[in-house]
């Protein structure tokens, strides 16, 4: 199975043995991976679930939705509403035990309280072969979202430390390695070394590979640090948008997760997440009220399809 591959190696597709990459490949268009997307689900807004399920079924994944809240829109238009549905989710996960489900990676994103987070080790308890993928969404640019209180804010970060896959953007990166948010991180503007530092934090807390997303030094460009098992840490670079957009922290981490399932490397898969999350950008531009929107992508899934090519 693909993620016995990438889990055994430790290296989420990277440096794989020849013989290994044979069999991956060889799987591709065969197999039809299996990902728990656990989300919440925006009616207006594109975000989460909304996100992820397109993404991953586009790049010939199958995925099994675990809604953690649903959402009349994202938390950016005024006067929204949630159900917070962590009562129903055991139940909605022991019926699955029962009707025998597999899976072959655990998605992590917008989580509604901290008892979710037992609730997805339980899940990684109930299939530990999965890949565990965790998009520690719950800041940016410096400020919580309104919805995160200080005890899911710990409890993600403890869930951080599980992860094969971790995706911080900066002020995420604090929150979990305890350290102060805001004018202290210089805002976006961090050095190389400081990137560095932060993602050697990330892999001492226990994460295996870690992208560090939206470094900005005002230089045009946008820049997402990576460090895994065994890649060394590099920099990967896109032309920056000069504007930003709700949606595309939930973008880039399915469009990285979708390349990871299609067989990339690490190094390929953050590469195309970075090039879809920038053209996608241009996308919304095109659309009405894109700003409060956030992002658009539905033109651009045949690239996702192409990842099976
Ligand atoms: N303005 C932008 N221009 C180009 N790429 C962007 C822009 N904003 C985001 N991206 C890409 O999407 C990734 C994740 O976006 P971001 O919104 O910063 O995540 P999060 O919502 O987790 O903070 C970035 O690391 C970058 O690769
Ligand atoms: C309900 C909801 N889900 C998810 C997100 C995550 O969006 P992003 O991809 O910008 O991190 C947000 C951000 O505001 C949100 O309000």
């Amino acid at each position: 199975m693909i993620i016995e591959m990438l889990k055994t190696t430790g290296k989420v597709g990277l440096s794989m043995s020849k013989a290994e990459e044979t069999v991956l490949y060889e799987r591709q268009g065969a197999y039809i991976p299996r990902i728990a997307a656990i989300h919440d689900l925006c009616g207006y807004g594109k975000c989460s679930l909304g996100v992820a399920i397109p993404v991953l079924s586009a790049a010939g994944c199958d995925v099994c939705p675990v809604p953690t809240g649903l959402f009349s829109s994202h938390t950016a238009f005024p006067g929204w509403y949630m159900h917070d549905t962590t009562d129903i989710l055991n139940d909605y996960l022991d019926a699955w035990k029962g009707i025998g489900v597999d899976i072959d990676a655990v998605y992590s994103g917008f989580l509604g309280s901290a008892e979710q987070v037992d609730i997805i080790r339980g899940v990684y308890a109930s299939y530990p072969g999965a890949l565990k993928v965790v998009d520690p969404v719950m800041a940016d640019h410096g400020k919580v979202y309104p919805t995160y209180t200080p005890d899911l804010c710990a409890a993600m970060a403890d869930l951080a430390s599980d992860a094969d896959l971790l995706t911080p953007n900066l002020t995420e990166a604090a929150i979990i390695l305890g350290e102060p948010i805001g004018d202290a991180w210089g805002g976006e503007n961090i050095s190389d070394d400081e990137a560095h530092r932060i993602i050697d934090a990330l892999l001492a807390r226990g994460a295996k590979n870690v992208v560090l997303k939206g470094i900005q030094r005002g230089d045009g460009l946008i820049r997402n640090f990576v460090a895994g098992a065994d890649t060394g840490f590099f920099e990967v670079k896109n032309e920056f948008v000069p504007y930003m957009l709700h949606g595309t922290g939930d973008l880039y981490a399915s469009a990285l997760l979708a390349a990871i399932m299609a067989g990339r490397t690490l190094a390929d898969a953050v590469s195309f997440a970075g090039l879809l999350t920038h053209d996608a950008m241009l996308v919304s531009a095109q659309q009405p009220d894109f700003q409060n929107r956030g992002v658009s992508f539905e033109p651009l899934l045949g690239k996702v399809a192409s990842l099976l090519a």
